[in-house]
């Protein structure tokens, strides 16, 4: 009698089964090369605990190691990481601060174990206005880590996209000026050649937490064909089972780049 109450009710009420999350293995030939993640949630995770909102940020910090290890592991060959937009600048000095004291608090434990992985770090964004000691703190990782060949960890610190593109088209208008340039030259490899990403592929795929929706000023030209995957997750809660699970998704929904 259960069982048919059963059946009846999942006839009038299909599961609601979220097709893009199965137990499939990942394809190991099917790895997004570059991961762009926007790690929200860590203020919001402290007030949840009652806790101060730099308590957030410094457990915030100890995720990265966990999923800059499982990136690695499963072939992930870039892997961007949103630490500090050009917008965090408003928020309260006392949490800015402790805030700029986080790259070589990261640095001073982990770069050893980054050494020891062959992982070449890497930062993008407007860095005149960072403290000396933290520019100081994050040249030398990258000075350090500058001849290794594996995974690249690109921290966006104070990096903002309309920033990189007012810059960008600054410096190709003097260059158009001088004469250097002229504005048939302009194309897209060009303007991708001038932003602080040179040199990376676009993110294959986009990972935000915290259940946001939103770009909030990140590599807008750069993430034109992305696979976006938002998750409800704090970033402080955020686990390597997450990461895998945004990699099965993007896996299931098949790259298309416009066309067929
Ligand atoms: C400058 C703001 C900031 C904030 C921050 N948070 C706070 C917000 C997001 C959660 C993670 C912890 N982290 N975590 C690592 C770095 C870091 C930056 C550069 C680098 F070379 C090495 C590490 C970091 N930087």
């Amino acid at each position: 009698k259960a069982g048919a109450l059963y059946m009846i009710n999942r006839f009038f009420h299909p599961a609601e089964v979220n097709s893009e999350q199965s137990n499939t293995p990942l394809d190991p030939n099917n790895i997004p090369a570059h991961i762009a993640i926007i790690m929200d949630g860590n203020g919001r995770w402290a007030k949840q605990k009652g806790l101060p909102r730099i308590a957030g940020h410094r457990e915030g910090m100890k995720v990265i190691n966990k999923v800059v290890k499982k990136a690695d592991e499963l072939g992930v060959k870039y892997l961007t990481l949103y630490a500090f937009s050009t917008e965090n600048w408003k928020r309260p000095k006392s949490e800015v601060d402790f805030l700029m004291k986080l790259p070589e608090r990261f640095l001073s434990k982990e770069l050893p174990k980054l050494q020891k992985n062959n992982v070449k770090v890497r930062i993008m964004g407007d860095e005149t206005l960072l403290p000396p000691h933290t520019i100081q703190a994050v040249r030398k990782a990258v000075q350090e880590t500058s001849e290794n060949t594996g995974m690249l960890l690109n921290f966006a610190l104070n990096y903002g996209s309309r920033h990189e593109l007012v810059h960008m088209m600054k410096k190709m208008g003097e260059s158009i000026s001088k004469g250097e340039l002229s504005p048939e030259d302009i194309d897209e490899k060009m303007i991708s050649d001038r932003l602080l990403s040179s040199g990376l592929p676009d993110p294959d795929l986009l990972i935000r937490t915290s259940g946001e929706k939103r770009l909030s000023n990140f590599m807008l030209w750069q993430l034109a064909y992305s696979e976006f995957w938002f998750t409800e997750v704090l970033w402080p809660d955020f686990k390597e089972n997450d990461l895998m699970q945004a990699i099965q998704t993007y896996q299931q929904r098949k790259r298309r780049y416009g066309g067929v």
